[in-house]
């Protein structure tokens, strides 16, 4: 398989985000300051140093928010990235999400794990929204371009935030923005995970590395090569591609507001109809 995405100039964009991400937090919202979920995942990570340049570490807010699932590694990974920043003492917090969940299937039942991993990141979403009132502050999101095109995340639950200032990086050039921050080694190795259940990977789940997604949607995206030309260009089967395409179409709705269903001026009282080949 051939890795086919041209490096970023991290220094440009992290340069260009974090005033970007200043400008929509101050000027735009009017807000003081941003709150990360920092789970001692790549994204996270570069999501919390890219919020501590663009507002102050006095403005950013970082929470810990480990389940059952969570190995203890990745807290002693989310400590050394809150470490790294310098927060003060009352910017950071760890909160179990245990009781929460616990309290959710006493009263809905067991849930199997893919239900429970949903209601998980929805939990975490709630209480980052919580912090950001309390703290006249934005939730800053951490979804990448692959996870955004390919609908890997929680519709509303870690897809529920404010702002998504690496929304427009594949997650193997948010690795690259990571080296050049100085995000710690381990966690810029690491291998992605929802953590939603204990062992879950992201590359198991969606059945192919991130530097085969990323070429995928790369070349489909921006270069607007047919399917069979991209199978071709990579060395995989086309059925490789197909499928991680599938994944995108599949997920339009997680891109967007719900649907409106609009009812014009001129319809109120009259007797116009909609054709009947609109449905
Ligand atoms: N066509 C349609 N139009 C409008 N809404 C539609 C819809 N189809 C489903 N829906 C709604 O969407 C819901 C399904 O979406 P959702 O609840 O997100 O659930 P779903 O996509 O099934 O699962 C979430 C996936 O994201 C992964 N994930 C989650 C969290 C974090 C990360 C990570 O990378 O950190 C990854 C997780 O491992 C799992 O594979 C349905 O329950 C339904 O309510
Ligand atoms: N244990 C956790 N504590 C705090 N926030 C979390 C936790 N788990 C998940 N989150 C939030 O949900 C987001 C989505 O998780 P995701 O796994 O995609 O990102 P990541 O862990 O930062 O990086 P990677 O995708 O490489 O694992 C995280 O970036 C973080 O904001
Ligand atoms: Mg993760």
């Amino acid at each position: 398989m051939r890795y086919v995405l041209p490096p970023i100039n991290a220094e440009r964009v992290a340069e260009y985000i974090a005033r970007r991400l200043r400008w929509y937090v101050r000027e735009y919202a009017g807000k003081r300051a941003g709150v990360v979920g920092v789970s001692g995942g790549v994204d996270s990570a570069v999501v919390a140093f890219l919020t501590a340049r663009a507002l102050g570490p006095e403005n950013t807010y970082c929470y810990v928010l480990p389940s059952f699932a969570t190995p203890k590694e990745d807290v002693e990974d989310a400590l050394r990235v809150i470490e790294a920043l310098g927060l003060p003492d009352g910017n950071w917090e760890v909160i179990s999400v245990d009781p929460i969940l616990k309290s959710f299937e006493e009263v809905l039942g067991e849930m199997d794990r893919v239900a429970r991993g949903n209601v998980m990141a929805r939990i975490r979403m709630i209480i980052l929204h919580e912090k950001a009132y309390a703290h006249n502050a934005l939730v800053i999101g951490t979804g990448d371009k692959s996870e955004l095109l390919l609908g890997y995340f929680t519709k509303y639950g870690d897809g529920g935030v404010d702002v998504l200032p690496i929304g427009g990086l594949y997650k193997t050039h948010v690795r690259q923005l990571a080296r050049y921050l100085g995000v710690p080694e381990r966690i810029v190795e690491k291998p992605s995970s929802p953590r939603l259940w204990p062992g879950q990977t992201a590359e198991g789940e969606l059945g192919a590395p991130y530097e085969l997604v990323d070429s995928v949607l790369y070349l489909r995206f921006e270069k607007w090569l047919p399917e069979e030309r991209i199978a071709e260009e990579l060395g995989v089967e086309v059925g490789v591609v197909k499928r991680i395409l599938e994944m995108v179409k599949r997920s339009q709705h997680k891109r967007m507001m719900p649907e409106v269903f609009h009812v014009g001026q001129r319809d109120l009282g009259s007797d116009w109809r909609y054709p009947r080949q609109w449905f």
